[in-house]
């Protein structure tokens, strides 16, 4: 099945954000042409790496509320959201909004490597890339 895959969005917490700058410089290729939004942070490293992001506020400051919005609109096709389980996080009822979201509109939430691996190649399937 062919769908337009129009934009995914990128969030890692302090911990994750070398991983998943290393994650997606293995999906270039998937992700021209597709917009990414990413909290201020993230897209900040993710901008450094080459990518082109439109970064939304840090995310213990909104961002993750910002991306939750954008997910509700139906803006968004996947979130790929790198949690570290390990750290404390002041806006953690922001975080858990953005997920609730995403069940609520179903759409693909990705929030380790692994599963992100999945999400990435069933997106493949969907937009028909080799
Ligand atoms: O806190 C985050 C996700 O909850 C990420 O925000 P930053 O990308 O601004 O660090």
């Amino acid at each position: 099945m062919n769908k337009e895959l129009k934009r995914v969005a990128m969030i890692a917490h302090d911990g994750k954000k070398a991983e998943m700058v290393g994650f997606f410089k293995d999906y270039m290729d998937l992700l021209s042409g597709v917009q990414i939004v990413a909290t201020g942070t993230t897209g900040s490293h993710l901008v450094k790496a080459g990518l082109e992001v439109d970064c939304k506020l840090s995310g213990p400051k909104g961002g993750d509320a910002q991306i939750a919005a954008m997910v509700a609109e139906g803006d968004v096709d996947a979130v790929f959201f790198f949690r570290d389980p390990l750290g404390k996080h002041p806006h953690e009822p922001d975080v858990q909004m953005l997920m609730r979201v995403c069940d609520l509109y179903d759409i693909p939430l990705a929030t380790n490597p692994a599963s992100g691996k999945l999400v990435m190649s069933g997106l493949k399937q969907l937009v028909g890339h080799n």
